[in-house]
């Protein structure tokens, strides 16, 4: 991870940056810096900015207040900046009847890299066995992973990615962060658009947490990644028939003092809000009390809220004033 102690001149930094979409949204007085072999992660709930923040550092919106510097200069001088910028669009179509070796060596070109990063390359990306295959033809994942190569071909500083594994199976999911991790210890910042807790852990090292336009302050990514573990269970009757006695058996446990501090109605069965305190052991003894009570469950997990929902939470406290 990078250690920012240790770290140069940042290679993004973003100051008092505003810029408003439309009479209804703006983007307010964010700031943040990346450096050089650092993560960070811009999160927020459906419509934060996240996607407008992105497309400012990458230069294709022009902001209406504020700085931005990329390795020390402002996006406008497009001719300087690009060398020191890699974008990964959200969604990003490929040519048909192309295959992967064409497809990497046309970018190169267009990149003005050096045509020997072809071998690199391909190899970062575990695609030789593909490279006469159409790039139309790769998986979801595959393609994801040559648009990132395509994207590092002339060694930019920072690479930006909008959600960068959203749509992606597990498997093809873990490929793609261990290909950034990988351009991350090479010394390249990485920021990214998430909506995925994993995405956070396998690459973040700072959060940047947007709300309705503003950057919500004091939230580090320590707080986000673990707000809401173990905090609340979910039940799962077996059947219908067994949905009424769990549901009885729940409101029971919520009492004062006891193993639950609210019980609430969810498709299929229940979710109990848990105590303050780490829970570990609970998931295990209120499965056995439901057994020794005679319950039928189909499943019982701990619940892991989304992203969106550790934002509204956050906020919330915000606005209650008592962050810790
Ligand atoms: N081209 C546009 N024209 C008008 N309004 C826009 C445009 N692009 C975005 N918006 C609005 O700006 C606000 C912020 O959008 P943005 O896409 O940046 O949010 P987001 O955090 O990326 O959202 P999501 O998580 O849903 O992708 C939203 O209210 C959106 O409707």
């Amino acid at each position: 991870m990078a250690d920012p102690t240790n770290a140069g001149p940042p290679v993004l930094s973003v100051s008092r940056l505003a810029h408003r979409v439309n009479p209804e949204f703006a983007l307010r007085d964010v700031d943040f810096a990346v450096a050089a072999g650092e993560g960070v992660a811009v999160i927020g709930t459906n419509g934060a900015g996240k996607t407008t923040l992105i497309r400012l550092v990458a230069g294709l919106l022009r902001p209406a207040d504020g700085d931005i510097r990329v390795c020390g200069t402002t996006p406008r001088r497009w001719g300087q900046v690009s060398r020191h910028i890699g974008y990964v669009q959200q969604a990003k179509d490929l040519p048909d009847g192309v295959t992967v070796e064409t497809y990497v060596k046309h970018q190169l070109k267009l990149r003005r890299a050096e045509p020997g990063r072809y071998e690199e390359l391909i190899a970062l990306a575990d695609l030789e066995q593909y490279r006469h295959h159409y790039v139309r033809s790769l998986s979801g994942g595959s393609q994801r992973k040559l648009h990132v190569i395509c994207a590092v071909a002339h060694r930019p500083d920072l690479l930006i990615l909008d959600e960068p594994t959203t749509g992606l199976d597990p498997t093809a999911r873990e490929t793609l962060l261990e290909l950034l991790r990988s351009l991350k210890k090479d010394g390249v910042g990485v920021l990214f658009a998430s909506h995925h807790r994993d995405e956070l852990l396998a690459l973040a090292d700072s959060v940047v947490v947007l709300h309705q336009g503003h950057q919500v302050q004091d939230a580090s990514l320590d707080a986000v990644t673990r707000w809401g573990e173990r905090s609340s269970l979910i039940l799962e009757a077996f059947g219908e028939a067994h949905l009424a006695p769990l549901h009885h058996w729940a409101a029971q446990q919520a009492t004062p003092g006891g193993p639950i501090r609210a019980v609430h109605t969810v498709e299929h069965g229940v979710k109990l809000d848990l105590p303050d305190g780490d829970h570990q052991d609970t998931l295990a003894a209120l499965v056995a009390r439901a057994h020794a009570a005679g319950l039928a469950l189909r499943s019982a997990s701990y619940f892991q809220p989304t992203l969106a929902d550790v934002v509204r939470s956050i906020v919330e406290q915000v606005e209650l004033g008592d962050l810790a």
